[in-house]
């Protein structure tokens, strides 16, 4: 039972009815979230990372989004579920953290106001000075100072990284299972974001909660996941432990995203061209018009199928299904250090 994943999605479908017709914001995404290791969802601007990690507790805007497929949370199908009982799970055992603290806090109310407010939402039992012993504990976790005197400062009187501190101790209160943090370093300069992730590794450990960590960073990725997820235009292109992406990464897509770290070939301009439209996507592979290695079958048919690679490890890619040589994809890569890996050349 245990060894079950905390969270299993399939089919996992996001459409949004606009102006211009259908927009598919999520297509079909498979995925899972073990317990208690965090999981990093990872790809450009527009890929479909939010949407994704908000159609799980469905917090996506319906209308006009509509949200398909399974969602398994704890043995349990929750995309089922009545809008109050999943309410129950999304303000609990499942809490979201956001990039922009500012827009989450209400400047009004003082910060001790706002966690006394979730912990007795929460906790109804809970007396107001139970709740406040409650929020400088919190407070105190996610490494705020003189916890108790910043009660009565209002959100304007924390700076940027301790704002996302305080967010991340409100989404504490409910000791959740799984902690859903969509970009909430970006916002940042690097040293808090380091401080931030550094955060969230220990609480990770004294919450034993599951992460699922969304970010275009793959900087960030190295630094905090076990596993990582790569999504391009609303599809998975691949999928694997953190060693296996960047170790022996085989979707050219993710290829190309480290191709684009500091150091690295691509580092300068990034990955020639732009996402297509979701509105109207290409056949074949959501990547091919992209691709160095696109070949005539990635333009027809749909997205090829995931190709395990081993038990954690898989890729959408037509150069990995039966009969194609991986070679084809994989020339060498050169890590920062000068280490060669993942060529064929390399094994
Ligand atoms: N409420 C909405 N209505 C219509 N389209 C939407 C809505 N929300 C998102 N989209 C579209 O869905 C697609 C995926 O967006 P999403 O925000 O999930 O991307 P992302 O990978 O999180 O990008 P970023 O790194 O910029 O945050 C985009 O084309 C976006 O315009
Ligand atoms: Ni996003």
């Amino acid at each position: 039972m245990t060894d079950e994943p905390l969270l299993s999605v399939e089919g996992l479908t996001t459409e949004f009815d606009t102006d211009n017709g259908v927009l598919t914001a999520v297509d079909g995404i498979d995925f899972e979230i073990p317990r208690g290791e965090t999981v990093c969802l990872v790809g450009e601007s527009g890929s479909g990372k939010t949407v994704a990690s908000e159609s799980i507790t469905r917090i996506v805007p319906t209308p006009p989004g509509e949200v398909t497929g399974s969602v398994r949370f704890d043995g349990q199908e929750i995309t089922s579920l009545s809008e109050s009982e999943l309410r129950e799970i999304r303000g609990g055992r499942i809490a979201h953290v956001f990039q922009n603290p500012q827009d989450a806090l209400n400047h009004c109310y003082t910060v001790g106001w706002q966690i006394v407010e979730a912990v007795q939402t929460h906790e109804p039992d809970t007396s107001e000075e139970e709740a406040r012993e409650r929020a400088i504990e919190l407070l105190n976790d996610v490494g705020v100072a003189n916890a108790a005197a910043r009660l009565d400062d209002y959100p304007h009187e924390f700076s940027g990284g301790q704002k996302q501190r305080v967010m991340i101790a409100m989404a504490l209160v409910t000791n959740p299972d799984l902690l859903i943090a969509d970009e909430p370093t970006t916002a940042l300069d690097v040293t808090v974001q380091a401080q931030i992730l550094n955060l969230l590794e220990e609480l990770q450990e004294e919450y034993s909660m599951s992460i699922l960590f969304v970010t275009h960073d793959l900087g960030v990725v190295a630094q905090i996941a076990d596993h990582v997820v790569v999504m391009y235009a609303g599809k998975v292109m691949e999928r694997g432990t953190v060693e296996e992406i960047f170790d022996d990464p085989s979707h050219p897509y993710t290829r190309a995203l480290l191709e684009c770290l500091p150091g690295q070939a691509r580092s300068a301009e990034g990955i020639p061209g732009t996402l297509p439209s979701p509105i109207d996507p290409p056949d074949g592979c959501r990547f091919a018009p992209r691709c160095d290695y696109a070949v005539e079958e990635c333009t027809a048919g749909d997205q090829p199928p995931e190709e395990p690679l081993t038990d954690t490890h898989a890729v959408s890619c037509v150069h990995y299904q039966q009969g194609y040589d991986p070679s084809t994809v994989k020339t060498e890569f050169t890590q920062e250090d000068g280490t060669v890996t993942g060529g064929v050349s390399g094994d």
